[in-house]
């Protein structure tokens, strides 16, 4: 790269409106979409769409409420030509919804365009020619009146044809292509003298497409100009204003929203951005965009995956994971804090879930866009404790106390940094196991137990435990007393094993709510030596599951012991 590109690139020119009035207001409801995907995303493809492809892609966009959409330069190819003639032949273009093709202006092509259209119900014919100086000078070698011209006189032949087939209901759109870096004042000139030329009325309604063929200035030069635009144009009636946004810095839906502050009424675009170069403006994300500030797009993409699908498959390009709203890691956190914080944020719902949509780090409830839950959290050696006590949770119905979920992370993070990969579920459940004894057989196996009262003591509190337990392939006889069932099982180990325990917490809870209700308990003991463990038992019935969990513990802290 140069080390002085100001040599070479010259910022571009705002445009000088210190009243302007878009930034103080608000988008409150959604445009008139149009889809060129089947046009300008179409003519950007490395193997541009067959018929059959094409009518897939048309099919989807009528499934999701697309009203307007552009389906073909019909004089520019048989298969173009082809398609929209299918689509009237057969009928297939529902009630409400207008088909667009586009055109240049140039004689031949547009008697071929309007040919395609003959006998449709209804279409809105689409002319172009390109305005701003570099393309006056080096693509036409023409000034500013042969520019004025070249589109007054497509628009009077569009007109004419469009007079003699009177059984279709006809809407015109005019696009001073590369509007973004045409003078002002000629981009008017030129859409006054279309305007003139189109005589707009009820019946015959006008759209004033103003491009950013190529984006080359921050969203809010675009929304100044169109602003400008709009207040100097003579007189807006029978007019819509539609902009067209390319996406060459990145900003393509920022100029769209900007632009309908500004006073645009209508986005063209294409699903998840496609298009030349860098794409056009989003309509996934405008839409959603509308959607989380809770306005009805008026575009239903509940089933995203399936969308996803199609596109892919029509485009036969990859919709990138991490596109806004669709892509397949948009709802996944692997990060800890972000994991801890989505977890309360879900906790919190579960207490009001017909309440406003307030989780942390998701703009979009993944159900809404037919996603699941499933993937919100997923974990690598980036994740916390929150976001293993979620799996379990979701997956086992686990409910661990925060140092188990301490002491456990820590474990998993350390599997995941050896192995330098996420964790699945089933991996970390099969640690979880591992870890506490939970499949095949436990280090200390307890036989035959039973619990009595101190028999006829003054306390009654007072309980007494005897049992077996094999460990290291002997079998001990314990005995214990102490206040409670696990204090006597503590006082128990103490005499065969020589081990002294504190307990230091005691969870329980019933797993699920389905079957014949297991307990699961948490016990968390420490030895002499300060060392802390946890024990985790499933059991029938919650008292076997806390000696159990209790032996684990103990089991695990055994183990420290004969390795030091
Ligand atoms: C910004 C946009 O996306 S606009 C849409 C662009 N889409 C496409 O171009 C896809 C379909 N296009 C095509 O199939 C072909 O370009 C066709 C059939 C339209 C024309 O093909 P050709 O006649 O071979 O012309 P070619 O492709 O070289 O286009 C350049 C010519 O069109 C002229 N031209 C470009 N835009 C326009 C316009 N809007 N109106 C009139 N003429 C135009 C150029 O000045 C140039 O003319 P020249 O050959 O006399 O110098
Ligand atoms: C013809 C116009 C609308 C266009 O595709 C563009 O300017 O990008």
């Amino acid at each position: 790269m140069l080390k002085h590109p100001e040599r070479k690139y010259r910022p571009f020119a705002s445009i000088e409106l210190p009243d302007r009035r878009w930034p103080s207001r608000r988008l409150e409801a959604a445009p008139r979409w149009c889809s060129t995907d089947l046009r300008d995303g179409n003519q950007a493809l490395i193997e541009p769409m067959g018929i059959e492809r094409k009518r897939q892609f048309f099919d989807l966009l009528v499934r999701l409420g697309y009203k307007e959409i552009e389906i073909a330069f019909p004089a520019a190819s048989q298969t173009d030509f082809s398609f929209v003639r299918g689509l009237i032949d057969g009928g297939s273009i529902p009630d409400d919804v207008w088909i667009q093709v586009i055109t240049q202006a140039r004689e031949d092509l547009i008697r071929d365009t309007l040919e395609a259209l003959r006998g449709a119900p209804r279409a809105i014919v689409h002319l172009y020619n390109a305005t701003a100086p570099v393309f006056r000078e080096l693509v036409f070698s023409q000034g500013r009146q042969a520019t004025i011209d070249m589109a007054v006189s497509g628009t009077r032949l569009i007109r004419e044809l469009c007079e003699a087939q009177p059984e279709t209901e006809w809407i015109y759109q005019y696009s001073p292509e590369t509007f973004c870096f045409t003078e002002p004042e000629f981009a008017l000139e030129i859409c006054e003298a279309v305007c003139q030329a189109w005589q707009p009325s009820a019946e015959r309604p006008l759209i004033l497409n103003l491009p950013a063929t190529v984006e080359v200035a921050t969203p809010n030069v675009y929304a100044d100009q169109i602003e400008w635009f709009m207040r100097h144009f003579s007189d807006l009636s029978h007019i819509t204003i539609s902009v067209h946004p390319h996406n060459d810095r990145g900003t393509g839906v920022a100029c769209a929203e900007q632009a309908q502050l500004a006073g645009a009424a209508r986005v063209e675009g294409c699903l998840f951005g496609n298009g030349e170069r860098t794409g056009n403006v989003d309509l996934v994300t405008l839409a959603l965009n509308l959607y989380t500030q809770g306005i009805d797009p008026g575009v239903d993409f509940s089933d995203m995956a399936e969308v996803v699908r199609v596109v892919e498959s029509c485009n036969q390009l990859p919709v990138h994971p991490r596109h806004p709203y669709a892509g397949e890691l948009v709802f996944t956190a692997f990060s800890g804090s972000h994991q801890d914080a989505i977890r309360k944020g879900f906790a919190a719902r579960a207490s009001d879930p017909e309440g406003c949509w307030q989780v942390p780090y998701l703009p979009l409830d993944p159900v809404d866009v037919g996603a699941s839950y499933e993937a919100v959290i997923r974990v690598n050696s980036q994740s916390g404790k929150g976001g293993v006590a979620w799996l379990l949770e979701q997956d086992h119905g686990l409910r661990m106390p925060r140092r188990l979920q301490m002491e456990f992370s820590r474990l998993v993070q350390r599997d995941s940094d050896a192995s330098g990969r996420e964790l699945d579920s089933a991996r970390i459940w099969q640690l979880f196991r591992e870890t506490y004894g939970l499949h095949g057989t436990p280090l200390m196996v307890l036989g035959d137990y039973r619990i009595t009262g101190a028999g006829g003591g003054d306390d009654p509190r007072v309980q007494c435990f005897e049992g077996l337990l094999c460990h290291a392939g002997h079998t001990l006889a314990l005995q214990g007393h102490g206040g409670g069932v696990l204090e006597s099982v503590v006082d128990s180990l103490r005499g065969p094993l020589d081990l002294r325990l504190d307990i230091v917490d005691y969870q329980e809870h019933s797993l699920g709510g389905d079957t014949e209700s297991r307990a699961v308990a948490y016990v968390e003991c420490r030895d002499e030596d300060g060392n802390h463990r946890f024990g985790v038992a499933v059991e029938g019935d919650s008292t076997g599951a806390a000696i159990r969990a209790l032996l684990g513990a103990a089991a695990r802290l055994l183990t420290i012991r004969q390795r030091t």
